[in-house]
């Protein structure tokens, strides 16, 4: 099974590539994880934000595998703890499908990109960057992956 992480939003500071990197390099074994970046649609005077919005969500529907199990971050999804969430990936493992874990951009995510999803994955009632939302994810899957391994690097709350 593999993962890949479709973010709006290209040409992060260096500092979220390294993070990201730094987990994904953890995950190569257990789950790859490929990042998908997709360019942020035009906003500004004039602009159609709506346009802007559903412009990102066809981008991000035409990265999406076909047959993948696609899991939406949106602040209004369900809240799993670590451990929850290393059960969940127990039961996608059982799945046999790859995963998609999709993060918005300035303005969220598109409503067509939000209806392709299977769960909608709420890290808790703050509105976080989406910069820090990918580094979050990349380290809450990497400790899910340690646990289920039985590796040292969770210890539980
Ligand atoms: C700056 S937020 C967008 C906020 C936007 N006003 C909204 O209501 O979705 C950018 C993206 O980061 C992700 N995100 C931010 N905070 C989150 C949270 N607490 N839980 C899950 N995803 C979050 C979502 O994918 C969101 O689309």
């Amino acid at each position: 099974m593999r993962a890949r992480l479709i973010s709006i939003g290209e040409r992060m500071p260096a500092w979220v590539a390294a993070g990201v990197a730094e987990y994904s390099k953890r995950l190569s074994h257990d789950l790859p994880l490929d990042v998908i970046e997709i360019a942020l649609g035009a906003r500004g005077k004039g602009r159609d934000l709506a346009r802007a919005i559903s412009d990102e969500g066809a981008a991000m529907l035409a990265a999406i595998p076909k047959g993948a199990h696609v899991i939406a971050l949106d602040g209004r999804g369900s809240v799993w703890s670590s451990e929850h969430l290393a059960e969940q990936l127990a039961r996608w493992r059982m799945l046999g499908q790859d995963l998609v874990f999709l993060i918005g951009g300035p303005d969220g995510l598109a409503p067509d990109a939000l209806a392709r999803a299977n769960q909608r994955w709420s890290l808790g009632p703050l509105t976080l960057p989406h910069p820090i939302v990918r580094i979050v994810l990349a380290e809450q899957l990497y400790r899910a992956v340690s646990q289920l391994g039985n590796h040292p690097y969770h210890r539980g709350g």
